[in-house]
């Protein structure tokens, strides 16, 4: 594991963004761990995410001209991790939509950048999919290109048929899903951790009934 995706567990579990428990999922799962986003909810621990972000994205390879967040969390994602980005040097525009039309002022459900270009969308995780079917429609009705999906948290975890979520949208659309961490990343940081070893056998026996392959 790189050192950036070991640092990201370490940040998250030290700001209690994750959580081991018992949690249910989105699509009600018992879970021995869960990942909220919305608890990085502070100046100093967006900062340090958007440059996780960009870290990943960077290393990814990934081509892009510009980012998309879904709303709503998305939203925050985009602006955060284009700040991180032009630290790295790379100054490029965002966008993001509203969940419903505004029908004054400038009107319509796009703020931010006109989508143009290859176009990557950032949210936190995806667990059916739909925001990202959501963002690829409107990036393509706008005639931009989807370049690709940018998350915190892969939970390699299948959704409805043999594939993951993440495999699903990446083999639909043909788009490169670019995550911070995965809970491969994770099991990996467990085994390396004493304080943790309470919660090694949940996470593997979560794994092995609901997980995919890497
Ligand atoms: O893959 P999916 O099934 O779409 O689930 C993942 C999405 O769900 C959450 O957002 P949500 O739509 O709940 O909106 P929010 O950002 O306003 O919390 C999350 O931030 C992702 O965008
Ligand atoms: O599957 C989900 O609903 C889910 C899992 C998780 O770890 N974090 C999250 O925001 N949603």
């Amino acid at each position: 594991m790189s050192d950036f995706r070991q640092d990201f567990i370490r940040f998250a579990l030290d700001k209690q963004v994750l959580k081991f428990g018992e949690f249910v999922t989105k699509a009600g799962r018992l879970s021995p761990y869960f990942f909220n986003a919305g608890l990085f909810n502070d100046g100093a621990s967006t900062l340090a995410l958007s440059r996780f972000y960009a870290k990943s994205i960077l290393a990814s390879g990934v081509g892009f001209d510009m980012l998309f967040g879904p709303a709503y969390k998305g939203i925050i994602l985009a602006a955060a991790t284009s700040m991180a980005l032009a630290e790295e040097g790379r100054n490029v525009p965002f966008a993001y939509n509203r969940k419903e039309a505004k029908d004054h002022g400038e009107g319509g459900t796009l703020v931010g950048a006109p989508l143009k270009g290859r176009v990557l969308i950032i949210d936190d995780v995806i667990s059916a999919g739909t925001s990202v079917r959501e963002s690829v429609e409107l990036i393509r009705k706008a005639g931009a290109e989807p370049a690709g999906v940018a998350i915190a948290l892969d939970r390699m975890e299948r959704g409805t048929g043999a594939l993951s979520a993440v495999q699903e949208v990446s083999q639909q659309y043909g788009l490169p899903v670019v995550a911070i961490a995965t809970l491969k990343d994770l099991m990996t940081f467990i085994d390396g951790s004493e304080a943790l070893a309470a919660h090694r056998a949940a996470v593997k026996a979560y794994r092995d009934t609901y997980g995919v392959d890497a």
